[in-house]
């Protein structure tokens, strides 16, 4: 449904990301790791279509995705990590206004937005400005608003940043639905055990290249190691951070005088 054939970007000629290939197929969920710096932004602002690759192209359903951008994004649904929402609306005017401008009919989306909000516990605030909802009143905002449309291809970039337990819960559960309803998922996380139970493959990014692509189980068994957090740190080569935080504590106690 979604490729990446090839895709680079260079911002001022310095490579951000290069030579990505993936597909991602209807019902499947693919976790996209890599530590900071590595290119998952970059990469998900290429799949998004808010930049274009500097070489390769976004192919979904076969066709590149710039050729008609509106049309790809009424089958796209994308939670962002930062929540930057209007903070003068309401929950409900928010949906109201992404309903609108993804052209649903007025009838469809009061009922869908009012159940959305109902669901995700929302319903008691949804007359309060976004400005007054906590972050994870604001993600769950954010989660509703990129279902609204009933898109094909959902992107979540790290969705369980400020997420409760419950809430957590209630999105690890809807991933499995959302997966076996058809749609093509690519989840963005740090939280490498929830990659592992919901992910139907992985791919691991270092320096903007793909280092592995694999399922969770499948990488683990090869590397011969026990969990995706002992992969990821071998495929990444993470620093020593026990060595870091302890110069870190030492540092700390230099004396000021
Ligand atoms: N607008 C930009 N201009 C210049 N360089 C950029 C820009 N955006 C990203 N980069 C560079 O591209 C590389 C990849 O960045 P990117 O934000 O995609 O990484 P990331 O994996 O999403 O990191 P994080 O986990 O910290 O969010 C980094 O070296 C970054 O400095």
């Amino acid at each position: 449904m979604l490729e990446l054939q090839h895709a680079s970007k260079s911002y001022r000629s310095i490579p951000a990301v290069e030579d990505i290939n993936f597909v991602l197929r209807e019902g499947e969920v693919l976790g996209y790791l890599g530590p900071n710096g590595s290119g998952k932004s970059t990469t998900v602002k290429m799949v998004i279509g808010m930049i274009q690759p500097t070489k390769g192209k976004v192919l979904f359903a076969g066709r590149n995705i710039h050729y008609d951008l509106a049309a790809y994004r009424a089958q796209l649904g994308y939670v962002p990590e930062e929540a930057h929402v209007y903070t003068h609306l309401s929950g409900l005017e928010y949906l109201q206004l992404v309903g609108r401008l993804r052209g649903l009919e007025e009838r469809v989306l009061e009922l869908k937005a009012r159940s959305l909000l109902q669901l995700l516990s929302l319903e008691s605030a949804q007359y309060s400005s976004l400005s007054d909802y906590s972050k994870g009143m604001k993600q769950r905002v954010l989660l509703a608003a990129a279902l609204l449309h009933n898109p094909r291809l959902i992107v979540f970039d790290e969705p369980l940043s400020g997420l409760d337990a419950v809430s957590a819960r209630l999105f690890k559960d809807l991933l499995v639905l959302l997966a076996r309803e058809g749609k093509a998922i690519l989840y963005i996380s740090h939280v490498l055990e929830v990659v592992e139970q919901v992910c139907d493959r992985v791919i691991v990014l270092a320096k903007g290249k793909i280092v592995a692509d694999a399922p969770p189980r499948e990488l683990t068994r090869l590397m011969e190691l026990p969990t995706l957090e002992s992969v990821f740190a071998q495929l990444v080569r993470q620093t020593d951070t026990l060595r870091i935080a302890n110069q870190v504590v030492e540092v700390m106690k230099v004396s000021h005088d």
